[in-house]
């Protein structure tokens, strides 16, 4: 079911921070500007690799999910995965079938499409974020 592996979800206090990280002390060239995504409670930005992204979020909000992740983990770190999927309800119903606990009825992510969360409690202490995505062809 799961296709390619889209992006590393990267939690940080401070975005702006983050993003001179890896632009001057990484040498990464191509980064977007931080936007917010109030619906989901973070401002992200992507840091494009040939092979991937690093997806920076910061908080949004008072309601932010990552609020409790950078109190437990004040530096930062490294959040959550994400795989791409064909059709996101139909990985849905697939992942409850199988006993997972999925956070969220599908939802517009950061990349404009229809994501889920799985609790990380079932998922081997990873959270894994499911994206659909037309290519991901699976
Ligand atoms: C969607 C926009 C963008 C995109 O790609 O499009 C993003 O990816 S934004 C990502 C931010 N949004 C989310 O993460 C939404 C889903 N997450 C949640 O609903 C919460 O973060 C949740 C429920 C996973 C954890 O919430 P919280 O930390 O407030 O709850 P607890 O403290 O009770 O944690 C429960 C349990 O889970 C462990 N935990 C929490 N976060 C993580 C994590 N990132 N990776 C692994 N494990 C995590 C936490 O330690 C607790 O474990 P326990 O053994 O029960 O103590
Ligand atoms: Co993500």
């Amino acid at each position: 079911m799961i296709g390619p592996l889209n992006h590393v979800g990267v939690a940080v206090p401070d975005i702006r921070e983050a993003i001179a990280f890896y632009r001057d002390i990484l040498g990464a060239t191509d980064i977007t500007e931080p936007e917010p995504l109030p619906p989901q409670g973070v401002s992200f930005a992507f840091v494009n690799l040939p092979s991937g992204q690093i997806e920076l979020i910061e908080p949004y909000g008072e309601s932010s999910p990552i609020l409790k992740f950078l109190e437990r983990n004040p530096r930062g770190g490294q959040h959550h995965v994400c795989f791409e999927v064909a059709d996101i309800h139909v990985a849905k119903a697939l992942m409850e079938d199988r006993g997972m606990r999925v956070l969220n009825e599908p939802r517009i992510g950061a990349h404009g499409t229809l994501v889920i969360f799985l609790h990380p409690g079932d998922s081997g202490g990873v959270l894994i974020e499911l994206m659909e995505t037309a290519k991901a062809g699976h």
